[in-house]
């Protein structure tokens, strides 16, 4: 049945990109087949727009510690050069034609359109110029990503709710945005849209933001956004969404919240309904794949990326994808290891974290030993003054003398998580990190007095 290639890869965003270079590097056919635009949600409305916004808020926050380091400044936000990078240098005005020439260039047959699965090493592809084309592979890799959740609240479906490509595309911050979700996206967002001027309330269900750190990551979190006057409101679910030119958001304790518009950010939800799994044995109802550590989940079938659900991060999907592409290969590769998955929180300071949080620690019956260190407290901290929160937690196993977890939230806490997502990963002996030498005053050297806080408890 149809054309027979080496390997299909159902779904081009930033993980199956990557396998679909890899494969046509080892010397293989390679179909790569994508329904919407090649970059997928990381390159045209995540990580990459998101962190150029990000970038703006910070600088403009940056400004707003002038008074207190160097003298007097006046700013006044402009999201019109956020809105121009995002267009001129990300997105290229959400034209992918530039990445689709790099993989065609590289040999790949990019086929524009939806796949699904008709059976093993069967595709079929709906084309979106019309008409259908089928191939047989002896390998098809799945990467089709995830899209926002919806919930299924009262009066939200049918209204005009913003999701994160709708902040994305954004030509104008509105007054004010109510923010449904308080995990990484929605806080990302509301410090970004707060400090150009919207004002901003986060919703969260649960009863703390972050919920799946540590509770005083959340902690942190939560007095990082009232720093920057959004109002925060956690623990009490969304009952109805009303909208007639404005929104009004009714909670389920009677308060209701009021904003020019409404972002959605309670999640994601993997694209794999419509792929055929059930021609390959697989649930068709499954939320994510479960793939092994080759990321395989069927005969001749990988899964890569955010459908895995092992961290929905761009930089798991790319590792995931050197892993699958070597194992298609037939290469003696990497098997896929999950102990030192970083996760960074782009808030202003940034909220970085690896390994374990203590509850997985206490479900592991982990002897743990915990040191902490508080980032103005330490020599850069005091020197760095305003917009110097943050704090260093090490997590160790004790019977191993190793470290399992760690958070790093501060300036430039994403960049001092580094050194502690190698010293997880490396399993590096308690011994060798208090043994180094840290350069000063740098934000890594508040490690070793975590690690020194940890040997006097
Ligand atoms: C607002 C936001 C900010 C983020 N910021 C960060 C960050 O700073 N750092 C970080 O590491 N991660 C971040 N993430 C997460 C990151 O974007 C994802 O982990 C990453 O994009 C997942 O890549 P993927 O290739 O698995 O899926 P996707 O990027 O979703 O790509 C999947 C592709 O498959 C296509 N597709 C789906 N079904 C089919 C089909 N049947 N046929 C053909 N094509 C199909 C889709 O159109 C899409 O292009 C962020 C996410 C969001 C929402
Ligand atoms: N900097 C980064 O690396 C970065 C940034 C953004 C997103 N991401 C990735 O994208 C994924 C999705 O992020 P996300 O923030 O959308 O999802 P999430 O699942 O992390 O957080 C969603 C939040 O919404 C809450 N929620 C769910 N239903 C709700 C409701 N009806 N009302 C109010 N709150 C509700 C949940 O309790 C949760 O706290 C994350 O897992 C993360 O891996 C990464």
């Amino acid at each position: 049945m149809g054309e027979q290639v080496d390997a299909v890869v159902i779904g081009l965003g930033v993980a199956g990109q990557d396998v679909a270079h890899r494969l046509r590097d080892g010397g293989l056919t390679v179909v790569g087949v994508e329904e919407h635009l090649l970059g997928g949600e990381c390159h045209n409305w995540a990580c990459v727009p998101t962190k150029m916004m990000v970038r703006a808020g910070n600088v403009l926050a940056e400004a707003h510690r002038v008074p207190q380091l160097a003298g007097t400044a006046t700013v006044t936000p402009d999201w019109s050069l956020v809105a121009r990078r995002i267009r001129d240098e990300a997105t290229h005005d959400w034209n992918d034609a530039e990445i689709a020439e790099e993989l065609t260039d590289a040999g790949v047959r990019l086929v524009r359109g939806s796949a699904r699965l008709a059976g093993p090493g069967k595709v079929v592809v709906d084309r979106a110029s019309g008409g259908t084309e089928e191939f047989s592979a002896r390998a098809v890799v799945l990467a089709t990503g995830t899209r926002p959740a919806v919930p299924d609240i009262d009066g939200l479906a049918g209204t005009p709710y913003w999701t994160n490509r709708d902040v994305a595309e954004l030509t104008e911050v509105p007054r004010s945005v109510t923010v449904l979700g308080g995990g990484p996206v929605g806080l990302e967002f509301a410090q970004v849209l707060r400090r150009f001027g919207a004002e901003v309330t986060v919703v969260e269900a649960e009863d703390r933001l972050l919920g799946r750190e540590d509770p005083e990551v959340s902690a942190f979190a939560e007095d990082v956004l009232a720093g920057d006057g959004v109002r925060v409101v956690t623990g009490v679910k969304a009952e109805r969404v009303e909208y007639g030119g404005g929104f009004v958001v009714r909670l389920a304790d009677g308060q209701s919240v009021t904003s020019q518009r409404l972002l959605v950010a309670t999640g994601r939800e993997a694209n794999l309904r419509e792929l055929g799994l059930d021609t390959i044995g697989l649930d068709p109802q499954a939320k994510s794949l479960d793939a092994d550590d080759r990321l395989r989940v069927a005969d001749g079938v990988w899964a890569v990326g955010d459908i895995t659900d092992r961290g929905q991060f761009t930089h798991v999907g790319t590792y995931q994808g050197r892993i699958a592409a070597a194992d298609v290969l037939g290469q003696d590769g990497d098997r896929a290891d999950y102990r030192a998955v970083p996760r960074c929180v782009f808030v202003d300071p940034e909220i970085g974290a690896v390994g374990l949080t203590r509850a997985q620690a206490e479900e592991q019956r982990l002897r743990v030993r915990i040191g902490r260190a508080c980032i103005p407290e330490s020599a850069r901290g005091f020197l760095h003054h305003a917009g110097n929160a943050g704090f260093i937690t090490l997590l160790a196993d004790a019977d191993r003398d190793v470290l399992v977890g760690a958070v790093s939230a501060g300036p430039a806490g994403g960049e001092v998580l580094g050194l502690l997502t190698l010293a997880v990963h490396a399993r590096t002996p308690l011994p060798v990190l208090r043994n180094m030498i840290y350069a000063y005053p740098t934000f890594c050297r508040a490690v070793e007095d975590a690690l020194r806080d940890m040997d006097t408890r």
